[in-house]
This record gives C-alpha cells, structure tokens and sequence, in this order.
C-alpha cells in the first residue's frame, strides 16, 4: 500500500505538470488556467446558440424521476426528523431497544399532536449556533492558503481551480470550538446531544435554503448546467442540481460543501456524543471508543486525500441542488452518527472477540478502500509511477486507460466493498440488541449498488465497446466471485 505522503505528492506532481501543461496549451481563452489565489477565471463570452448547444435538454431521468424527485424533497428529511426526535431513549421496545417514537410509529401509534408539540418548541438557538458554525467554515475555506489545484477538464474546454485546504479548516474550526466551547465544560457537548433534534432541523431549513438558491441564481447569467439536471422539470432539476459548478467568484459551493460541513459536522457530533456518555457513565467505554476512532479516522482521510475528490461524479458530473446540499448539510451528520448516538443513550462494552472481529473488518475495509482508490489516482495521475508497472491495462479510443489487473481486476468498484466493510465495522460496535445502529450499513449497501449502476451507465456512455470489452475482462461489480 502506498503511504499517504508519497500520494499527496504523486498528486502534487501532478497537479503542477496539469497547471503546466493548460498554460503551454492555453490556445482558447476557455483552456486558460488563472494564477493561484486569483478568482474564477473570466467567462467566455458565447452566443445564446452556443450556450444552447454547450447545455443540452436533459431527456433521461435518472432517481426516478420526478416521483423520486418529490420523495426525496419531502420524505427523506421526514426520515431525518424521525430518527432524530424519535430516538428517545426512556421508553422501551424490544426491535428498538428503549427508541420509543420509533416504536409508536412503527405501531401505527403515531400521535400527530406530538409532532405539533415538537415543531412549535422548536429552539432558534439552533439554529444560530448551526449557522455560525457554517459561517465560520465558509469564512476559514476562503482565507486559509491551501495548495492550488486544478479539476478535470469541463465539456466548455474550461478547468476550475479549487484550494485544497480542509485539514486546516478543519483543524481551525476545531480549535475555535474548543475554545469557545471551553469555559462550558461538559454543557456543551450536553446541549449538542440533547438538542440533536432541533439541530436536525436547522441543519435542514440550511439545506433547503442553499438549494433554492443556488437554482434560483442557475437561471441568471451564463451558467454550464449539469447534463443530467436539465429536464426542464424544475421539481427534478432542483433535486437533482441544475447548475454544475455554482460559485460565487472563486469559492465553489458544492465543493465547499462536499468536504466541510457534513464531514465536520459529523466529526463534532461523535466527540459531543462520546463527552455526553462520559458525563453520564464517568467513562467512556470500549465501543464508544472505536467507533469515534473509525470515523474520525475516515473523516481525516478524506480531508488528507481531499483532491481525489475532483475526480468523483459529484464533482466532475452532477449538478449541485437539493440532493447533495441536503446530504451534506444534514444527512451525513444527523445520520452517520448514529451509532455514536446510540451508544451514547445506551452504553456498551464489548467483548474482546467482538472487539478483533470489528477492528478486522475495519481495518480489512479501509485497507481495500484506500489502497483501490491510491492504485487508481496513481495509475491514472502519475503514469511513470515505479507502482504501475505490473499493471495490465487496456486503452481506450477515448485515450483514457483502464486498468484490468491489481485491484481494479478483481470487482470494477472493488473500493465500494471496502468502503462498506467499514460501515458494517461501525454498526457492529452498537453490537446486536437493536436494528436501528444498523440502519446506516442498510442505507450504505443501497447507495452503492445505485450509484454503481449509474458509473457503470457513464462509463458505457464515455468508452462504448471499450467498457463492453472491459467488462468481459473484469466480470464483477463490487464482490469478487459474488456481484
Ligand atoms: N461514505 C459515503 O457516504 C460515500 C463514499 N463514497 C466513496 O467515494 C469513493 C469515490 O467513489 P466514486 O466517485 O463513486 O467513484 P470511483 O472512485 O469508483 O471512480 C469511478 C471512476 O473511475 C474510473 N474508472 C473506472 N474503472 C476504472 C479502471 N478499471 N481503471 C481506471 N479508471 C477507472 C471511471 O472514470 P473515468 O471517466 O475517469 O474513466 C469511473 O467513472 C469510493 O471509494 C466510494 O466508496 C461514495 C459515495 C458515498
Ligand atoms: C440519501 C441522500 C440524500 C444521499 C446523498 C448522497 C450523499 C450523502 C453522498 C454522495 C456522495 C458522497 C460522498 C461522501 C459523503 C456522502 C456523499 C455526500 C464522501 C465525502 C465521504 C468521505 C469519502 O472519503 C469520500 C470523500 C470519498 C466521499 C465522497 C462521496
């Protein structure tokens, strides 16, 4: 496995021989690449013709469809709401264990007077903190130096720039924090865990609020759309995203909110969780302890390998709307700390059988999830790359490489199987009582076989035979000799 110094080099390297290259090749203005720390690059000016042509109608619906569309607007933060204010910890049920609404609900018990009762005690305060706390990221992205990158090349021949400087938000943000956070003591991280419900929603009313206008401002201006969030259905097109890379001058929101917030967010939530438990408990215990270091380590991950993530899907093809602004803001802390929460309301020890299958699975998933993902940024990014050279690859007409041996040789989204390795590690550190830690390995599995077939369509929409021929060779999806 590669080290991480030697991969953020390799992509250093890379980065600056990209930089290097637009420069000598900058022919049309759209190729030019701004000097760092300069803002967006000046727009080309096109014809409503040219843009017409450069921003197709969408004719496929992917999600289905503006039925999915609305389910995802409407049903999903439901969801988010349930499990936040449902997971109440005083009653009892035994599929639950003591998450008492749930239970009602699941009962058909449901009382609507008692979701009344929540909305209308909904604190502001909630609010107010979320929002400083998204204010203070967005202030930290655009004034920390970070290296400058540049990201894939876009349909108008165009490159953006981003600054790679996560893990100095990051450490920043979490520096405030302490210290605004230090002269509480315990109270903070109390009131966080406490009030989990009411930040749910603030973190949604953010969500919904980006989302609209970032569609609202894709209607004005010159804008390059995303090619599958132009239907002309605004209900889908706001889901779905609309605008592909919405910025305002160099600060790229989707960008921004892929990597800080939800990732953030999340991160802040275990530790408030794991300080609640040790309130309660005058200790924090085996399994608490676990699944706040995988996470937290799989947070750290990302930022460290954050320019990787220019070369995702959400970056490079879907447009920024509600789906990725709600999965950021709220999904992914309200939901990926789920199991924190839980064993926050109800502690656990584990045993040390259970403790070496867990640190195995973790340890075997991050091992598959990043060395797949290092052998393919390396193979693609740094083709001279000592690492390479027992690869077997195919090329296609497209020009782009394939490769067909190491990891990529053995399922063609081998990295998905590590990546859910992991999240079954984290679920099982709740261990068996109740259903709901393991909603969040459900979920997992269903997002990466979707999301698996949606690659799959892109790339035999971008390499034709060459995918087809690829796929004879490398047979499997995601699980070597299974699917
Ligand atoms: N925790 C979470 O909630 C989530 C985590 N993830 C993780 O994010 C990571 C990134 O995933 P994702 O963006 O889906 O995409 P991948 O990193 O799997 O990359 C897919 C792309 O890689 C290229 N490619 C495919 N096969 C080959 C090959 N054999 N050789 C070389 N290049 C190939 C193609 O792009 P090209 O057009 O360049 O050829 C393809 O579109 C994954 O590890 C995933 O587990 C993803 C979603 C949610
Ligand atoms: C249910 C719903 C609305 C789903 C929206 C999907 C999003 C939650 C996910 C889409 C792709 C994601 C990625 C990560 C987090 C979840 C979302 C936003 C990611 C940032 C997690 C950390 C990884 O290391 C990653 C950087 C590879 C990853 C990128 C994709």
């Amino acid at each position: 496995m590669q080290t991480r110094s030697s991969t953020r080099a390799s992509r250093r390297d890379s980065t600056r021989r990209n930089i290097a290259e637009s420069k000598a090749k900058a022919s049309s203005p759209s190729q030019r690449v701004p000097p760092a720390n300069q803002a967006a690059p000046a727009p080309v000016q096109r014809t409503p013709q040219q843009w017409a042509k450069l921003n197709p109608r969408t004719q496929h619906y992917e999600f289905g469809g503006p039925v999915g569309a609305f389910a995802m607007v409407t049903l999903l933060p439901l969801l988010v709401l349930l499990f936040a204010f449902g997971c109440d910890s005083s009653g009892y049920d035994p599929l639950t264990r003591g998450y008492r609404f749930l239970s009602d609900v699941a009962s058909l018990q449901f009382d609507v007077g008692m979701l009344w009762s929540l909305i209308t005690s909904w604190k502001p305060m909630a609010l107010f903190g979320y929002a400083i706390f998204v204010a203070q990221l967005v202030t930290f992205s655009i004034s920390l130096p970070g290296e400058e990158v540049e990201g894939t090349q876009l349909r108008d021949g165009s490159k953006l720039t981003y600054r790679l400087n996560g893990l100095s938000v990051f450490q920043t943000s979490m520096t405030m924090i302490i210290m605004t956070g230090k002269n509480m003591g315990l109270a903070f991280p109390i009131w966080v865990a406490d009030n989990f419900g009411h930040l749910a929603v603030a973190t949604l009313l953010v969500a919904y609020l980006v989302s609209i206008s970032v569609f609202v401002s894709s209607f004005y201006g010159q804008k390059l759309l995303a090619l599958g969030g132009n239907t002309g259905n605004k209900l889908y097109d706001f889901t779905i995203g609309r605008e592909l890379n919405p910025r305002i001058q160099a600060f790229d929101i989707k960008y921004f909110t892929e990597l800080r917030p939800g990732l953030i967010g999340w991160f802040l939530l275990n530790i408030c969780m794991a300080l609640k438990q040790y309130s309660t408990l005058e200790r924090v215990t085996n399994s608490m302890v676990l699944v706040v270091l995988f996470q937290g380590f799989y947070i750290l991950d990302a930022l460290w390998n954050e320019a990787s993530i220019l070369s995702t899907m959400d970056i490079t093809t879907d447009g920024f709307g509600f789906m990725l602004a709600f999965g950021n803001f709220c999904w992914v802390p309200m939901m990926y700390s789920l199991q924190a929460r839980y064993l926050s309301d109800f502690p656990l020890d584990l045993s040390y059988w259970m403790m070496a299958i867990v640190i195995g699975l973790e340890v075997g998933g991050y091992y598959i999830f990043r060395s797949a993902n290092g052998q393919k940024d390396t193979f693609r990014q740094k083709p001279d790359d000592p690492r390479n050279k027992d690869l077997k690859f195919i090329t296609t007409q497209s020009g782009s490489r394939l490769l067909i041996s190491g990891w990529w040789g053995k399922a063609r989204h081998i990295n998905y199987l590590g990546d859910w390795m992991m999240s079954v590690a984290w679920c099982m550190t709740c261990g068996f009582s109740s259903i709901i830690p393991y909603f969040y390995c459900i979920y997992f599995a269903v997002l990466l076989i979707h999301r698996e077939r949606r690659d799959d369509d892109k790339c035999r929409a971008k390499y034709g035979k060459d995918w087809d021929r690829y796929c004879e060779k490398v047979p499997y999806r995601i699980i070597p000799g299974i699917y």
